[in-house]
């Protein structure tokens, strides 16, 4: 309920008075719409009826006036009555709808916004700890169930006004049956409380059912050349049946319970008329039109305790999601990376990089219950525009060390600096902005090529974006697709091949005319003449910029400055192509004999 109440002041604070003046209204349509019902007292009195008078307790002096109308005026009178309350309740409850969704999707907005800002801001390595599925599905499924969870709480609210109302009016006919039936009503909720607590725990299966089976099916459809070349549709198809059981079970469970919360309530309905007018007539020996008024009392009640019920169901069963998306924010509220972009989104200039990084004792794990270091002692320094290159085994940290010296990571004991300062606090994002980075799975978004260029420079010109793409290799392939530059790219679009996706993502680091240029394996997938080609491009770029890459294929680093070779976490060697090359027995030469016997 704590989660509830979180979002309700949010929305509150956002909706302000409207929200107020939406319940108020609802409020309101309900007194017409019993008032209009009440108006069959003196209609059914005109046909012939008499509820009035003391039999039934009913006292309407206000409308005693009808009776000395001639009858047909007393109807007319009567009916146009009628029709205009229930005209007026429309239009009431219309313009009530309207502003409900009008409220509920500014609220909506405002939510989305928040949770992705808050996603946006948290730091690197809280993505590494989280299943991206996850994270969508938080942002989809359980945002939905929120979002909906609102809106059954407001119903929930406007139905309780709305009951209090009834029981009101019921009160004014009838005081001794109203109580009677309150009691009653008191009773079932007691015992309709653990309807409420199966609603929770099925919310919870629900909203677990949901994460696994986005986990599977977006693991699953990124995989599909791996399952087609190994032929397992089989087996994916047998998982697919094995979850869709799950979800069927689950949703018979939910509608059990939601259909013998129903029963309850209307076996008991029925059992409970009878019963009054059991006692009634046969022990209290009251009047026809009392009974009739027992009927009245009921009919109009009952429904609005049973629809109670079932939104507090409703509202159990979505109360995990609320707890879900709270625990999310919070965690990334933890995890917000100072000096992260505010509400406004304003982003930082960046900064230049003028004399160089360094790594001072640097030790980093990614978990810290493990005794293994991803780096240690660390100790470099990066001239600002040379190229640096790091080389070393699979798995040896350059990746982890080229993450922490972009400030994605910070480490867990030494420093990071840029020109002498730790890259932290308020001097984290306009450093990061001085970055253009290549990663080894090169990652460019569903969109044109030039929306994928002017992404990360919004005011590039054309002749800035060619530039871009003469220096990367890429302008002669992007000139030769049918739509040039804004050829849309990816599912819908062309399928690039990998080097072409490596070529343009350089590009796009480049355009902005970083300070920094971190290649990680960025050329590893084109091909000779191309690489040699980025490679002069790079060799003109290091007078200006600080390049820093990661190289598997040393023939591509033999012009760097500086080499660090890195083993288990350490920087065990460090200098330049030649000097390292000849020493014999080192790290450097043997990597570099592997790669010439593979050739
Ligand atoms: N997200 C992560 N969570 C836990 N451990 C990780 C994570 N990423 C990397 N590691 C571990 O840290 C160590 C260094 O990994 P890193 O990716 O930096 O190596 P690398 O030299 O870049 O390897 P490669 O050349 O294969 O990309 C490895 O032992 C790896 O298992």
């Amino acid at each position: 309920m704590q989660a509830i109440m979180y979002y309700i002041r949010q929305l509150q604070r956002l909706s302000g008075v409207k929200l107020y003046l939406n319940l108020l209204g609802m409020v309101i349509s309900g007194l017409l719409e019993s008032s209009a019902v009440l108006l069959l007292v003196p209609m059914l009195g005109m046909a012939g009826i008499q509820l009035g008078g003391n039999a039934a307790g009913i006292d309407l002096p206000m409308l005693d006036f009808i009776s000395e109308l001639p009858q047909t005026s007393a109807l007319a009178l009567v009916l146009g009555a009628y029709v205009f309350i229930v005209l007026c309740q429309n239009l009431i409850s219309r313009f009530v709808a309207i502003r409900n969704v009008d409220i509920q999707q500014s609220y909506s907005r405002q939510l989305r916004y928040e949770v992705y800002g808050a996603l946006l801001r948290a730091e690197w390595s809280f993505f590494l700890k989280k299943r991206t599925s996850d994270l969508i599905n938080v942002m989809t499924t359980e945002l939905a169930r929120v979002l909906a969870g609102i809106s059954s709480f407001l119903q929930f609210l406007t139905s309780l006004l709305f009951t209090l109302v009834q029981i009101g009016f019921a009160f004014w006919l009838s005081p001794q049956m109203t109580l009677a039936v309150l009691v009653c009503a008191v009773l079932l909720s007691v015992f309709s409380r653990r309807f409420i607590r199966k609603a929770k725990r099925l919310g919870s299966r629900s909203s677990e059912l949901g994460k696994q089976y986005l986990a599977g099916i977006t693991d699953q459809l990124n995989g599909i050349k791996d399952i087609k070349s190994n032929n397992l549709e089989g087996s994916r198809l047998s998982w697919m049946h094995e979850f869709t059981d799950e979800v069927k079970k689950e949703q018979l469970d939910y509608t059990r319970l939601r259909t013998n919360s129903q029963l309850l309530y209307k076996m008991s309905s029925t059992l409970l008329i009878a019963m009054f007018i059991f006692v009634s007539f046969r022990f209290l020996h009251v009047e026809g039109p009392y009974l009739l008024l027992v009927i009245l009392v009921f009919a109009r009640l009952w429904p609005t305790f049973s629809s109670l019920q079932t939104l507090l169901e409703q509202l159990a069963s979505v109360l995990p999601s609320f707890k879900i998306l709270q625990q999310l924010q919070e965690e990334c509220l933890q995890a917000a990376e100072h000096g992260a972009h505010g509400e406004s989104g304003a982003v930082a200039a960046p900064m230049t990089l003028k004399h160089g990084l360094e790594a001072r004792d640097v030790n980093f794990r990614y978990n810290p219950q493990e005794e293994n270091y991803s780096l240690r002692g660390v100790d470099v320094v990066i001239p600002a525009n040379r190229m640096t290159a790091i080389v070393g085994r699979s798995g040896a940290g350059k990746s982890t060390l080229v993450d922490l010296l972009m400030g994605l990571m910070q480490p867990e004991s030494g420093e990071i600096l840029a020109d002498g300062e730790p890259i932290t606090g308020e001097r984290l994002l306009p450093y990061r902005r001085s970055i253009g980075y290549v990663a080894q799975d090169p990652f460019l978004y569903n969109a044109t090529i030039r929306d994928n260029l002017t992404m990360i420079k919004p005011d590039a010109s054309v002749a800035e974006l060619w530039e871009a793409l003469e220096f990367a290799s890429s302008a002669d392939f992007v000139r030769k697709l049918p739509q040039g530059l804004d050829t849309l790219l990816g599912d819908r679009g062309v399928r690039l091949s990998g080097g072409e996706r490596q070529r343009l993502v350089l590009a796009r680091a480049i355009i902005r005319k970083p300070s920094i240029l971190v290649l990680d394996e960025a050329t590893s997938a084109l091909d000779t003449e191309n690489e040699k080609r980025i490679q002069e491009a790079l060799e003109r770029l290091k007078a200006t910029v600080t390049v820093i890459v990661i190289a598997h294929r040393l023939s591509t680093i033999r012009g760097a400055d500086q080499i660090l070779v890195i083993d288990q976490g350490r920087v065990i060697q460090q200098g330049v192509y030649s000097g390292l090359a000849s020493e014999k027995g080192g790290m450097f030469s043997r990597l570099l004999s592997s790669q010439e016997e593979a050739m």
